[in-house]
């Protein structure tokens, strides 16, 4: 297993080419949020605007759309029961990033289900919190794409089956070579597992823990996939970011909250482009 150094930045996250524009920097399409999680998809949302994504779209419950527009009017909202919109919006994406608060309801059930018999091959969609739980409560057939899952311990332990105990790097590296894809399992010590090798991720402290970490961390992955033309270093580079962020903000702060992550990224992107 290799461990993550602070080399990832500078080699996925690119100085911006003068001739470019919003389109360049590639489409996100965040789904979640139900009536009681709409924070989840507000910070899901909020992490792939200020990752940089060119442009960003949340399919979520009509009850968040004042609070997401009020904090975060870069992006935009659209009901994810309206299966039209679903369907447009989530095919125009490069990434898909679905499962922030989206709970595990018949609705919750039926908008993954959408997502699932829209997303094609070539687009890279992270499957996060609830979708997560979803698929293994019902047991869902996963969709052909370029597949990012992003399970916290028990999570891994309701898809891959393994407890959490028994969650080795061999284990974990077979249900990962069962599902396809990429697999960052996090913990204190975050692992990724990915289809051309094992990565550890030492960055990361105590106080990143508390509830819409790992939903800003979704968001995160969703805008650097969105950009860098990498995926494998995509991922590994907003792991990276994520935890490093939180260690210098620790310094001086005895709890990190997900939302000032965010507000540091554009700085901190800017201060390790490669
Ligand atoms: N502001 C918002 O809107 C927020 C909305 N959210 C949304 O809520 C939805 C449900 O997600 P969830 O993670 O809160 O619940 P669930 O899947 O039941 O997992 C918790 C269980 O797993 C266990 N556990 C074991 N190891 C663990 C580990 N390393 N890390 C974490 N847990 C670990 C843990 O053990 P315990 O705490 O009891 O020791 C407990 O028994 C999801 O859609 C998410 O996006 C949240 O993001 C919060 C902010
Ligand atoms: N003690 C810790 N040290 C380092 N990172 C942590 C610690 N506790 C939690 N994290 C990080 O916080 C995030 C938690 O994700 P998750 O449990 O999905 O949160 P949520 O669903 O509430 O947004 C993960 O990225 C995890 O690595
Ligand atoms: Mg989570």
């Amino acid at each position: 297993m290799e461990t993550l150094t602070e080399q990832i930045l500078a080699q996925t996250i690119r100085v911006r080419p003068k001739e470019s524009h919003k389109g360049t920097y590639g489409r996100v399409c965040l789904v979640g949020g139900n009536d009681h999680f709409g924070g989840a998809i507000l910070m899901a949302t909020e992490a792939s605007v200020y990752s940089g994504a060119g442009l960003n779209t949340t399919l979520t419950d009509p009850s968040n759309f004042i609070s997401l527009h009020s904090r975060l009017p870069e992006a935009m909202v659209a009901n994810f029961t309206n299966r039209d919109e679903l369907t447009d919006l989530v095919s125009a994406a490069n990434t898909v990033v679905v499962g922030p608060g989206l709970g595990t309801t018949d609705t919750s059930l039926s908008v993954l289900k959408a997502v699932f018999d829209t997303v094609s091959d070539n687009q890279t969609l992270i499957v996060d919190g609830s979708a997560i739980t979803l698929i293994s409560k019902h047991d869902l057939k996963l969709p052909k794409a370029h597949l990012v899952f992003t399970p916290h311990q028990m999570e891994w332990q309701r898809l891959s089956g393994i407890k959490i105990a028994a969650q080795t790097d061999e284990a974990n590296e077979a249900v990962r070579r069962q599902l396809g894809g990429t697999v960052v399992l996090k913990s204190h010590q975050t692992k990724i597992y990915t289809p051309t090798g094992s990565f550890l991720n030492t960055a990361g402290t105590p106080a990143q823990a508390t509830g819409g970490m790992g939903d800003t961390l979704a968001g995160m992955i969703g805008g650097f996939t969105a950009q860098f033309a990498d995926q494998t270093n995509a991922v590994l580079a907003a792991v990276y970011a994520h935890s490093a962020i939180a260690d210098e903000l620790a310094q001086s702060q005895y709890v990190v909250l997900p939302t000032q992550i965010i507000h540091q990224l554009p700085r901190y992107m800017h201060e390790h482009q490669g």
